[in-house]
Parts: C-alpha cells; sequence; structure tokens
C-alpha cells in the first residue's frame, strides 16, 4: 500500500524524488473518483492535493495520515480544524506561486484597460476598428489590492513600476508594518478603496469573513468604470452581481480566475458577459511555478515522514 497518495497533478521531476524515498501513488485522476480516492488515503500516510481535492470528512476518518502536502496556497479545500485536531499537518507552497498570479494580475490590468489585445478575430476577419479600440492606460490609475500578503505585495511592484498609485485594504497588517512604504502602498479602509480604485484586485483566502465579500451592495460602491481582477477564490465575489454590473456598464470590465463552482456550470451568470475575460483557475500555474511548488511540497512531506518515522 502506498505511502504517499497524490491525487491531482504535480511535476514529474518532484514525483520521482519522492519516489526515490516512498512509495508512492501518483494518479492525477484520482480527485475526479473519490471513492478510489478515499480508499487509497485509507493506508497513506502522506496525501498530496491541489485545490480540487476535499481534504475533509470521510477522507480523514480512518486514515492514518500524518501530513497534506498543498500544491498552492488556499486551504479552503482542506479541513484544517479536523487535521489540526487528528495532529496531522498541513503544508501549503507559501510563496511558491507568488509570481505566478502576480504577472496574471499585471497582464489582467493591461488588457482589461486597453482591450485591443482581443482584436486578432475582426483583424483577421478583415476588419480595421481602430477607434473601437482606443483603450486606456494603467500609468497613473490607482489599483486597490484586497489583501496584502505576499502575492499582493508582488503585484503592488509591478503595478507601482508601470506607474500605478496602489492602495490596499489588510485588516490583519498593522498601519506601522514596514512593507507599506517599502512598496509605496497605502493602507487604507475598503469603503476607501472601493470608491478610489480603477481597478481591483482580490487576494484574500476563502473564509466565513470573506465569503460574498464583493456582494452586490459593494460592487455598487466600486467607482463608475473600475475593473475587478479576482485571482483568490469564486466564492468571495457574488456571480450573478458581478454580470449584472458589467452588463450595466457600471463596471468596465473582469477577469476571472476562480469562480464559486468549478468547471463553471451551464447558465452561469458570468458565461456570456462581454467584458469579461474568464480562465480556467490557472492564475497560479505556470511551468515554472508549478516546478517549485511542486519540489516544496515534496521536500516539506519528506522530512515530515522522516521526521515522523
Ligand atoms: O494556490 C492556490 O490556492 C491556487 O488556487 C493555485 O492552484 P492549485 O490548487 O495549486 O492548482
Amino acid at each position: 500500500m502506498a505511502e504517499i497518495v497524490i491525487s491531482e497533478f504535480m511535476d514529474e521531476a518532484a514525483v520521482a524524488d519522492l519516489r526515490a524515498s516512498f512509495d508512492v501513488l501518483y494518479d492525477k485522476t484520482l480527485v475526479d473518483r473519490p471513492e478510489e480516492l478515499a480508499a487509497a488515503a485509507a493506508g497513506c500516510r502522506a496525501l498530496i492535493v491541489r485545490n480540487r481535492t476535499q481534504v475533509r470528512g470521510a477522507l480523514l476518518e480512518g486514515a492514518r495520515l500524518r501530513v497534506v502536502g498543498r500544491l498552492g496556497v488556499g486551504l479552503d479545500n482542506i479541513d484544517c480544524k479536523a487535521c489540526r485536531e487528528r495532529g496531522i499537518a498541513v503544508i501549503p507552497a507559501t510563496g511558491a506561486n507568488n509570481t505566478a498570479v502576480a504577472e496574471y494580475v499585471l497582464a489582467g490590468l493591461l488588457m482589461l484597460a486597453r482591450g485591443c489585445y482581443c482584436g486578432t478575430f475582426a483583424v483577421a476577419a478583415g476588419s480595421w476598428p481602430r477607434e473601437r479600440m482606443v483603450g486606456g492606460e494603467i500609468s497613473g490609475k490607482v489599483l486597490g489590492l484586497v489583501g496584502f500578503g505576499g502575492i499582493a505585495r508582488d503585484v503592488a511592484l509591478r503595478a507601482r513600476a508601470c506607474g500605478m498609485r496602489v492602495m490596499a485594504y489588510d485588516p490583519f497588517l498593522p498601519a506601522d508594518a514596514p512593507d507599506w512604504e517599502k512598496l509605496g502602498v497605502e493602507p487604507v479602509m475598503l469603503e476607501t478603496l472601493l470608491a478610489e480604485a480603477d481597478a481591483v484586485s482580490l487576494h484574500v483566502p476563502l473564509t466565513p469573513d470573506t465569503r460574498q465579500l464583493f456582494d452586490a451592495g459593494r460592487l455598487a460602491r466600486m467607482k463608475p468604470g473600475a475593473v475587478l481582477i479576482n485571482t483568490a477564490r469564486g466564492g468571495i465575489v457574488e456571480e450573478a452581481a458581478l454580470a449584472d454590473a458589467l452588463r450595466s456598464g457600471r463596471l468596465a470590465g473582469a477577469m476571472v480566475d476562480v469562480f464559486e463552482k468549478e468547471p463553471l456550470p451551464a447558465g452561469s451568470p458570468l458565461a456570456d458577459v462581454p467584458n469579461c475575460l474568464l480562465t480556467p483557475h490557472i492564475a497560479g500555474v505556470t511551468r515554472e511555478s508549478n516546478v517549485r511548488v511542486s519540489a516544496v511540497v515534496a521536500r516539506k512531506v519528506a522530512e515530515c515522514l522522516r521526521g515522523a518515522a
């Protein structure tokens, strides 16, 4: 029986490293077969997952797990309280996908401002819509970051380099913390951010406090013509209200990587909103970040198993 079960995709080199010392079951389709996954997990000592595997309930009951390795940073798919109670360590890949998300957000800011990057079909079809494709610049505009952890700081660095003014709301970070000044970011209340930001990017985990943080009311208090980028978690934004705000033109655009339900169910209100760019929960995953995330989780899970042996 495998000591380590990996239920979603992981960099092959990191899997090979683990195989050199442990009996590993690596099947990236296991996430879609919960009963088989539960059976495999029941006998293993380490489980390695991405965001889709639900580590809770039956999967934890009866398991003799020592450690859950998380190939990412969001922990909303893991019952961390149950893990704590059972003495199971939870190891996220903190910091290892920051660059991937920060570059995605920067691209989103530029694409939403400029629009013309989506002109390929029109131009290939022979039209020449120059006036319609006159967009805006991000230089001189205000970026509002909701949450000011590691990823948001990497976004701020890039946005500042592009000439943006950056403000952030983070109730957990004191206003005299050195990073505000170091990165040239203004600490603000959420209402100030909503009123002043031309672009808002979300960088908070999904918790009971952040669920539906961007509901119809808060979306309505965003600056008219602002854009929203969500690489955090779908449950933070009320999707139907976002679709309404985009259709009415109250918000100028959105780029959404994460959804309340993934994959996007048929009939989602966001499915056919013209000024809304959709991507499949990929902001944090590049070839490079996958290597980093996988290596750090493999190393820490191995250390944990050796320590517990
Ligand atoms: O780091 C995170 O929380 C992410 O959502 C990244 O995606 P992943 O689950 O690692 O494929």
